[in-house]
């Protein structure tokens, strides 16, 4: 998952390269600039990414829908990179709702309307598989449940989801508010950095119900080495001594795993007879769970994979989040008077609320309307999370179009959420416009299928949460 404006290009050029591609991309840069020439170029890409020319001429007869591959090898990524959540849209109203590029180093099919995202997310989930950037496989592992496929993924998603279903998360309030609370305190009388604040938040929220139960000290070294780890995936993937990157492969990811290992091993103990891992307290977190999961021959899971779980979940629920709570922060001090209504929702909760009374879950679901149509508009306009990936696992047929074998997918809702036809003056925060619902499929922050994000209540609640008790206590010095 990745951070407004930071987007990261995976492994398309190993260092040994760098010089070469960068007078390679002069070279072409200039032939670029004639039509013909584009053309032919865009070709003989098409040809080199071999499925394409496979598909048009031979197979189905079917043609890819419009676009460019761009640059040989690069494809678009410097443009997306430089571009943003900008690409999307350009491109949509360039293209139409389905477009074809070259991103990530992986010839790709960009999905940018809301039809075609839930024919791919919903209605043919089956012929995608869900994929991390090749930067995200890399560092954070690729045997994350996610990227399993149909039975064995629901197996597994229905067993983590516990933790973070609505009876868990009620549970949860007071050690949430309890976080809250804390890292409020120490705002008093300072000008505090809100995005590293937010990340410390999000972060320690994240802990308790990834990690659970483990000693502070190993938790507060895993956060950290988890943090540079997170900072090597949205790094440029230069594998030189001293960049984020190789900083994140050689030391962050060791470190992490070193950590996770001595955590489980306080959780822990490996029965003699049976050689089976039993943990001390079970189901509480998603670590838990995975320190139980039997395979049908009754077998743990080996300890990387675990590994690669945690260090995903910690990725999406960390990254993501500590956006978004920063763009309300901010939505809510660029608009005083909607300021001011939020204000008055919390104050009006809080009224009827002894001294010390936590939270309840129905204030969370009913008394927040106004703060929850606040985020859904934060979500929809900062796009946090710009897109979602796929793998195609056959040809897949769609008006008229195809989506070949083996090329990725990308459901791009940062084009839908930005597009005039579903959220007049797009550009423009105003989230009364959520008080009627969107079109279908037309406002995915969360993708949607079986895929659908398992974190997204807890978003919900620490997002609340925390401004519930930050509009109470403090007001913005322009006030
Ligand atoms: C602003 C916050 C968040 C946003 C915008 C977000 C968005 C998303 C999206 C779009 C997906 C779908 C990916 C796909 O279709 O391929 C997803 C999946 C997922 N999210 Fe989130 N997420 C957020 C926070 C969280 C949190 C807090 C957690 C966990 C505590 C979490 C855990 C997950 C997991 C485990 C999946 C994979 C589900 C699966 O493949 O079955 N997310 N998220």
């Amino acid at each position: 998952m990745i951070e407004p404006g930071k987007l990261a290009i995976p492994e398309m050029v190993d260092e040994a390269w760098t010089v070469t591609a960068t007078a390679a991309a002069c070279a072409v840069l200039l032939v670029m600039s004639t039509p013909f020439l584009r053309k032919v170029v865009s070709r003989v890409q098409e040809y080199a990414c071999g499925v394409a020319a496979d598909h048009q001429h031979h197979k189905h007869c079917m043609p890819l829908p419009p676009g460019s591959l761009g640059l040989p090898c690069l494809g678009e990524s410097l443009t997306l990179k430089s571009q943003g959540q900008k690409f999307w849209i350009s491109r949509q109203q360039l293209y139409g709702d389905i477009f074809k590029t070259h991103l990530f180093g992986y010839p790709s099919i960009v999905v940018a309307g809301p039809d075609a995202a839930r024919f791919v997310m919903v209605e043919q989930a089956s012929s995608f598989r869900q994929r991390g950037l090749p930067i995200i496989e890399k560092l954070l592992g690729s045997s994350f449940f996610g990227y399993q496929h149909e039975k064995v993924h629901a197996n597994f998603r229905k067993i983590l989801h516990g933790p973070l279903l609505p009876e868990a998360l009620e549970r949860s309030i007071p050690a949430v508010e309890a976080i809250a609370i804390d890292i409020l305190k120490h705002w008093d009388g300072k000008i505090v950095n809100t995005l590293e604040e937010a990340r410390k938040y999000v972060f320690k929220v994240a802990m308790e119900f990834v990690v659970g139960a483990a000693p502070p000290d190993e938790k507060e070294e895993l956060t950290r080495a988890c943090e540079r780890l997170i900072r090597g995936v949205s790094s440029l993937p230069v594998n030189i001594p001293g960049s984020n990157y190789y900083k994140a492969i050689k030391e962050s990811r060791r470190k992490a795993c070193a950590l996770l290992d001595k955590i489980m091993s306080f959780r822990s103990w490996q029965d003699e007879n049976t050689g089976k891992i039993l943990s001390n307290d079970g189901a509480g977190d998603i670590l838990g769970l995975m320190m139980m999961l039997e395979d049908e021959n009754g077998c743990n899971l080996q300890v990387e994979e675990i590994y690669d779980n945690i260090l995903t979940f910690l990725y999406s629920a960390y990254d993501s989040s500590a956006a978004a709570l920063c763009w309300t922060i901010k939505a809510l001090t660029e608009h005083p008077e909607l300021l001011a209504q939020v204000q008055a929702e919390h104050e009006m909760i809080s009224a009827k609320k002894s001294y010390d009374e936590n939270i309840k879950w129905y204030d969370i679901k009913e008394q927040m309307q106004l703060t929850i149509r606040v985020i859904k508009e934060t979500l929809r306009i900062a796009n946090v999370v710009e897109f979602s990936y796929r793998e195609a696992l056959e040809d897949v047929p769609y008006k008229g179009i195809v989506f070949p074998k083996g090329w990725r997918v990308i459901i791009a809702h940062a084009a839908y959420h930005m597009d005039p036809k579903y959220f007049p003056q797009p550009q423009e925060f105003d989230s009364s416009r959520f008080r009627v619902h969107p079109k279908l499929f037309s406002f995915t922050p969360f993708g949607s299928g079986p895929h659908v994000c398992m974190g997204r209540e807890l978003l919900h609640l620490q997002l609340l949460v925390f401004i519930h008790h930050l509009v109470l206590k403090y007001r913005p010095l322009h006030q």
